[in-house]
């Protein structure tokens, strides 16, 4: 688990700001981490401000809703750039959906950072194709600290890493979730359509 750094009691002159970046496939947990997260932070009576891209209604228009239904209320922004404004005087900033935005959302979190707020930002790392998905390969080359989370693999049950796409779109951007992606480990994402369901054979036992 991740243990957050404090550095609440330096005086405002001397505060320095970090970026947490939260990674991983669908379904890894990115969503219930940032929350949890923020949630903390709200504990800790902190100024903290949530957003995420307008393009993301997948759940609901303002909060940020996770698959397993947690969630917490965000400001939808349609550009990184609206983001530096309505940050402004906060503590901590929240995101969701990185992958979304603009690459602009780089240098707006490196400047939240450089003016002392701590930044918690999260995306996809990769795309359905399993290449590094826009903003996020810099993001995490700037983050003091990284976290990657993991899903299940829901053809054989092991750590999932890929978003495996179950539609014939090409498109980078396609929202959807269990009707559109399954979470898989590297084996079943390479073998694609010839991924068999999970059936194991216990050979010692002769037992399906
Ligand atoms: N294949 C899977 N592996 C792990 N969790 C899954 C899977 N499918 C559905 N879930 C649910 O998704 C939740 C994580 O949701 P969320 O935080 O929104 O993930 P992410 O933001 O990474 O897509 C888990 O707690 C679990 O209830
Ligand atoms: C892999 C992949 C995903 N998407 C979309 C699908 C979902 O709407 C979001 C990811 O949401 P999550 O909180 O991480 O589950 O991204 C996409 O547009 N393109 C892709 O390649
Ligand atoms: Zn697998």
């Amino acid at each position: 688990m991740f243990i957050e750094p404090n550095r609440r009691r330096e005086p405002p002159h001397l505060r320095t700001g970090w970026i947490e970046v939260i990674c991983g496939s669908m379904f890894s947990g990115k969503t219930e981490e940032l929350i949890r997260r923020l949630n903390r932070t709200r504990i800790a009576k902190l100024d903290v401000r949530i957003f995420k891209p307008t393009l993301d209604t997948r759940y609901h228009q303002y909060d940020i809703v996770s698959h397993n239904a947690t969630s917490i209320p965000s400001y939808p922004v349609q550009r990184a750039k609206d983001i530096a404004n309505l940050a402004a005087g906060s503590d901590v900033v929240g995101i969701d959906e990185a992958q979304f935005f603009d690459l602009e959302i780089i240098d707006v979190c490196t400047q939240l950072a450089n003016d002392g707020k701590r930044v918690i930002i999260a995306g996809l790392d990769m795309d359905f194709e399993g290449k590094p998905f826009a903003c996020m390969p810099q993001l995490m080359a700037v983050a003091e600290y990284v976290t990657k989370v993991h899903a299940i693999c829901v053809v054989c049950g092991d750590i999932a890493n890929y978003s495996y796409r179950l539609v014939p779109s090409k498109d980078k951007v396609l929202l959807g979730e269990t009707d559109s992606y399954e979470a898989r480990c590297r084996r079943c994402f390479n073998l694609g359509n010839d991924a068999g369901r999970k059936e194991w054979v216990y050979e010692d036992e002769g037992m399906h």
